[in-house]
């Protein structure tokens, strides 16, 4: 990148999310995920350069030297810092803004500190890493947390029973986060189970919030920004699609929708290079791997019985990083007031720590060698910590799924595995947003916790009583309608065209 002749002409919006803004470039398959602050944040406009390059060069590292090794070489692309002129920063903040959804724009992109992080555009992944002749289909997942706690600190029995998602669902309809509920259940995609991991694929596309989208040669063309109300169409989506389909086209649009699933549950499942993933393996118990009473499908399907992911498949190295989380939030936060009392007492101790890096080796032999029995110490506190950030950074994580019709392949570079997902079809897989998340997040963390729960426990008591004040006024007829579950048929909701 030639800093002198940057021009803000050659970027375009290209999405964002909580934390940063991101701008891919028209030409080459270059995106700079640039920082967003809250408007009113003083502290971080008075940033100096330097700092505010050590925050993004501490992204990088962590990418690099603590997610790479656990979730794989080849999936994770820890880009690089780069310093911009401030002027090309105004003027692409100006040239954006219009795009941005009004959801977002609480936060401003940081226009101050001359900071970004440059990475690949790994939406048009199909261009530069499968076939340089296939069209460029990118489907991007951020699957959130697969498993059920099994830590002996949790207290609300409920967690044992509903996933966080599921929960999560009730808390964000009642906050007018988003108007409707979604059906999509993180254990399902994470069983390992075709049929369920075909389903909860159908469910993001039915509804996707922020879990699910769809791009085409860089630019999205399918999932929910801003206009949360509305129902997306999936006619639409299929006729996009099409001309991204091998010859002998599926004739319908709900069997062109059932074939992506299939591709994408076959790119999900498929394996990676062996090997390079970091150990050691995490064992939970089964039953906090099974399934979650949130999901819509029928426990019928939940109890054939669920092979589990295979290794080496991106799911497995994501559920074993998510599981680094053993204590749940509630065994974690006792730890954290440990570790704030010692730092009252020692506030130097911070650096020794590693509390905000550097993140390097020595973090990770932290994360991977930390004691498993707690032997009262402020370094199995910290430990434990690190363990529970990692954790959460892959509970937030996305999965970005280039798919390519088989058969054009025939400029795919000898080096990098591509593996046959649905036939038809050949794929790459790759993992992104991948930062640290602050160790300050933790006391947050542990308050949402309690409300989601709360909340969900709440509804279901209000929503029992109602059923039973239903049932008393009109008794059911014979044949109980609670037999049926939602969600039993593969149908796929949407209307002809
Ligand atoms: O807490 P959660 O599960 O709601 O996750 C937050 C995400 O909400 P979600 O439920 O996925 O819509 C949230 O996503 P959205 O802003 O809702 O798109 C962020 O990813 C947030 O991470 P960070 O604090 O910006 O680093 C996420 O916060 P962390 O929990 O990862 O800190
Ligand atoms: N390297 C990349 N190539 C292509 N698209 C990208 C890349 N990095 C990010 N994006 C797109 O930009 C969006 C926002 O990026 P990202 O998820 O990193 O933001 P964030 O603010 O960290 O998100 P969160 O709300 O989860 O904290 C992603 O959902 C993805 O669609």
């Amino acid at each position: 990148m030639e800093l002198e002749k940057m021009d803000e002409n050659d970027w375009r919006y290209h999405g964002e999310g909580n934390r940063s803004l991101v701008v891919s470039h028209v030409q080459n398959s270059q995106v700079l995920r640039l920082l967003k602050y809250p408007m009113d944040d003083a502290e971080h406009a008075r940033q100096t350069t330097d700092q505010a390059f050590r925050h993004i060069q501490n992204i990088v590292d962590y990418s690099k030297n603590v997610m790479k090794p656990l979730l794989g070489e080849e999936c994770v692309h820890h880009g690089e810092a780069v310093k911009l002129p401030l002027d090309f920063l105004r003027q692409l903040s100006l040239k954006v803004q219009q795009e941005r959804p009004e959801s977002r724009c609480d936060k401003v992109m940081d226009t101050f500190s001359g900071c970004a992080l440059c990475l690949p555009n790994l939406t048009q992944l199909s261009a530069c890493r499968l076939s340089k002749r296939s069209p460029q289909l990118c489907i991007e997942i951020k699957p959130k947390c697969g498993f059920l706690p099994f830590s002996q600190h949790v207290t609300q029995e409920v967690k044992r029973r509903v996933c966080r998602f599921c929960m999560h669902q009730h808390f964000k309809l009642a906050n007018g986060k988003w108007k409707r509920m979604s059906r999509y259940c993180p254990l399902d995609l994470f069983s390992g189970n075709k049929q369920r991991m075909y389903f909860a694929i159908k469910h993001l596309l039915e509804e996707p919030q922020n879990n699910f989208k769809i791009f085409t040669s860089g630019e999205l063309i399918y999932g929910c920004e801003d206009d949360r109300a509305k129902q997306q169409d999936l006619c639409e989506l299929a006729q996009r699609l099409r001309p991204h389909f091998p010859s002998g086209q599926p004739p319908s649009n709900k069997a062109l929708l059932s074939e992506l699933i299939q591709a994408i549950v076959g790119a999900l499942l498929g394996t990676l290079e062996p090997g390079h993933a970091g150990e050691p393996q995490r064992r939970a118990p089964a039953e906090s791997r099974a399934y979650c009473q949130g999901s819509p499908l029928h426990p019928e399907l939940l109890r054939n019985g669920s092979p589990g992911l295979p290794k080496h498949c991106i799911l497995y190295r994501i559920l074993q990083t998510q599981m680094l989380d053993s204590l749940d939030i509630e065994g974690v936060y006792p730890l954290y007031r440990r570790v704030e009392q010692h730092l009252e007492e020692i506030p130097k101790d911070r650096g020794r720590l590693q509390i905000d890096g550097p993140y390097n080796e020595k973090f990770l032999e932290k994360v991977v060698n930390c004691p498993s029995e707690d032997d009262g110490s402020v370094e199995y506190a910290v430990g434990k910590i690190h363990q529970y950030r990692v954790a959460m950074t892959a509970k937030d994580c996305s999965v970005l799924i280039a798919l390519a019709p088989c058969g054009q392949d025939d400029t795919l570079e000898p080096s990098l595995e591509i593996q046959p997902s649905k036939p038809g079809f050949t794929s790459s897989v790759s993992i992104l947003d991948l930062d640290p998340k602050p160790y300050e997040n933790i006391a947050h963390q542990y308050k949402l916790d309690s409300k989601i729960v709360s909340y969900y426990l709440w509804k279901m008591q209000t929503e029992k009583e109602q059923h039973q004040q239903q049932q008393q006024q009109h008794p059911p007829p014979a044949l109980a309608s609670h037999l049926y579950r939602e969600g039993q048929d593969c149908t796929l909701v949407f209307q002809p065209v």
